[in-house]
């Protein structure tokens, strides 16, 4: 008989216990049963796939399985939690080093986590597609049961559809239940009569008639071993192999051996890979991943009850070097935290606030519960809406005839790898200089290098170099700066970051085109030090305060004593700031006259350029010209582009 050397009564190191009392009974454990005593047959053999809820507490799917059937749970005989490293992941998309890194810290974490409940267990990492993985452990582990986190992206999907299929014909039972979000983003988009919500206020009005947001699901505080857990042949099939473009490729630096066998090297079976052996150099964030960190900031967060209630998003500062937000989006992304243990925290601690005399509560939307709340949106718009990452084809998002757009085949296929736009040069190269940090205004710039740097930076920052790119000044297709946030954020979401790019670009959410951030007023709002941009533009750091967000506009004596020479050691600003945006909001009022969204016809069929086109025409290019005339205006007063902030600073 084989017994679970799980009794440990130590309660896991998970904190906010205090804080946060669950409706349920206390935490159960998976109770195992000797299997010596079972017939094979009644056997129960539970897999517990984690994917993106790299936690123990607060697992909706784990408590489901709990709650399931009493007997039938306490026959529990073997239990593997594990995780599929999965090519389509490692290949398809493109994933910076800090991503990674986070990724593999956090399973390393959570494996961590098992063994302190049971040193029997881990995290049995498996690497291949994830069909081919059931197909097998079904068959050598003898699986009964098959326990996740629902996912509603179009991916997870596609994805689980076939492994439920396979399921079914293996007589293999499935368990699974959403758990990312405060609502099952299906059940909203049902309630909502299979619309997408497309304001917060929707939202909340759909799910203020559905039941309350469930409290945080105990951790089990014990659980059984896994069975006899060898994989034969598992050299055999080609677990790893992956048909598409590697879009990783040229990130690696060493060899990729991560597919070599199904359960990683020989000496080491079921471990987490090592970023050598996807084939990585180091990354480079400070943000490190895992349920010990995210539980760390959710406490630190909750701690300060001032703080948690009076939170106001368009408050915060985007200019600090320390957050001044949670620095959340990562666990949350990964699942190192609940998303209840979040909400439910911040309730609690806001209630005592308000009881206790607590004065200056902030609302929805900027309060914190406004922010969680527009995570849902998103995800219900992801949900709801086919193309939701991309222009052509998709129903909420505005047309506008921005540069570098995707290109598509007459079948409608994205042309890809893309090609270089050599009819629009200019915004290939404006393109390039945003990504690299090398526009020549310092704001755009920091925000951009501490971007790739960090792998995370504050909304408002996130705001400014979209507009900038987009309807500000650049006129680039959202598309292509959201691809470049895909590939640097750790938190990066399938439904947060196209939906908050098509906001910023006016492109669906959000139709106040006209309203652009200043390069150099906005961030003075929070920072006239401009102490970000010291950090991460050095070349910049002796500039007096007056010049850090205009370095151009220092005379040369202030540019020598500041070691730093404009156009030499930085470079000038890529274009002229007030000409362009006036440019972009004229365009812009076409597109919103001509009113098509991504699924109109004469944008499938490509005729809506045209239409544009002549619609700038038919208005004579006078934006244009009236741009141009206000410029000479400016000039003729002896304005710079970028004047104004300093003349009122001089006044
Ligand atoms: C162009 C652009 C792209 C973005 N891409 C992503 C993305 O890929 N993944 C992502 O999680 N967030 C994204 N955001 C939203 C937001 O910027 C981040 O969630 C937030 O900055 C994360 O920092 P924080 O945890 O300190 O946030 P806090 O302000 O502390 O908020 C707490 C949590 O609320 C949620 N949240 C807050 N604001 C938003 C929002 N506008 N949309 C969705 N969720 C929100 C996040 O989960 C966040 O962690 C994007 C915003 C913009 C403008």
């Amino acid at each position: 008989m084989k017994k679970s050397n799980s009794k440990s009564t130590k309660k896991p190191e998970i904190p906010l216990t205090s804080l946060i009392k669950p409706d349920l009974t206390s935490p159960k454990s998976l109770k195992s049963n000797s299997i010596g005593k079972e017939k094979e047959e009644n056997k129960i053999n539970v897999i517990y796939w984690h994917r993106t809820d790299l936690r123990l507490k607060d697992l909706p799917a784990l408590n489901k399985l709990l709650n399931k059937n009493e007997n039938e749970i306490k026959k529990i005989n073997n239990f593997w939690p594990i995780w599929c490293f999965d090519p389509n992941y490692l290949y398809k998309h493109r994933v910076g080093l800090n991503r990674w890194n986070f990724l593999l810290e956090s399973i390393n974490n959570l494996s961590l986590e098992y063994k302190k409940l049971n040193k029997n267990q881990k995290l049995w990492v498996l690497r291949g597609k994830p069909f081919l993985i059931f197909k097998k452990l079904i068959k050598d582990w003898k699986i009964t049961h098959i326990v996740w986190e629902k996912d509603s992206n179009a991916y997870s999907k596609i994805r689980d559809e076939k492994i439920i299929t396979l399921a079914k014909e293996l007589g293999v039972e499935i368990i699974t239940t959403p758990g990312r979000h405060l609502y099952d983003p299906d059940e909203v988009i049902k309630a909502n009569k299979g619309k997408p919500t497309m304001t917060l206020h929707q939202w909340q009005s759909i799910t203020s008639k559905m039941k309350d947001i469930d409290k945080p699901f105990p951790a089990p505080e014990s659980i059984p071993d896994p069975g006899p857990s060898d994989l034969k042949d598992h050299h055999e099939e080609n677990w790893g192999e992956y048909e598409g473009i590697d879009l990783n490729a040229d990130v690696r630096t060493g060899k990729d051996t991560c597919f070599d066998s199904l359960t990683g090297p020989s000496d080491d079976p079921f471990s987490v890979p090592t970023m050598e052996q996807l084939g990585f150099p180091p990354a480079t964030t400070t943000i490190h991943g895992g349920t010990i960190e995210g539980y760390r900031r959710l406490k630190l967060f909750l701690s300060d009850p001032e703080k948690v209630s009076t939170f106001s998003k368009p408050h915060s500062a985007p200019t600090s070097l320390e957050p001044s937000t949670t620095l959340l989006s990562p666990y949350i992304k990964f699942g190192c935290i609940g998303i209840r243990e979040l909400w439910w925290g911040c309730k609690e601690v806001v209630e005592k606030w308000r009881k206790n005399g607590g004065k200056g509560e902030t609302k929805e939307p900027e309060n914190m519960f406004g922010q969680l709340q527009f995570r849902d949106m998103y995800a219900c718009a992801e949900a709801a809406i086919p193309n939701f990452e991309r222009i052509r084809g998709n129903s909420i998002c505005k047309y506008i005839d921005w540069s570098l757009q995707n290109q598509y085949d007459k079948n409608g296929n994205e042309i890809l790898p893309r090609p270089k736009d050599e009819k629009d040069e200019q915004a290939e190269k404006r393109f390039e200089a945003w990504k690299k940090g090398e526009t020549g205004f310092p704001w755009i710039d920091a925000c951009m290098r501490q971007l790739k740097y960090e792998g995370w930076i504050h909304h408002l920052a996130r705001h400014s170099v979209a507009c900038f790119l987009t309807r500000g000044q650049c006129y680039i297709s959202w598309e292509r700066g959201m691809e470049v946030f895909d590939e640097w954020l750790i938190d990066w979401d399938p439904a947060s970051n196209p939906g908050n790019w098509m906001w910023l670009s006016a492109s669906a959410f959000y139709s106040q085109y006209f309203r652009v951030y200043g390069l150099v007023s906005w961030p003075q709002k929070t920072d006239k030090t401009g102490e970000l941009v010291r950090k991460y533009c050095p070349e910049l750091k002796d500039f007096p305060d007056k010049y850090i967000y205009c370095p151009h506009l220092a005379p040369l004596t202030i540019q020598e004593k500041s070691n730093c020479i404009i156009g030499k050691n930085y470079p000038f600003p890529i274009l002229n700031e007030q000409l362009e945006k006036e440019l972009c909001i004229s365009k812009l009022k076409d597109s919103y006259k001509l009113n098509f969204n991504g699924n109109h016809l004469e944008v499938l069929n490509g005729n809506v350029n045209k239409k544009l086109k002549e619609l700038h025409e038919n208005n004579g290019n006078t934006h244009f010209k009236k741009s141009e005339e206000n410029e000479k205006k400016r000039k003729a007063k002896g304005e710079g582009a970028l004047d104004k902030f300093i003349k009122r600073e001089k006044k």
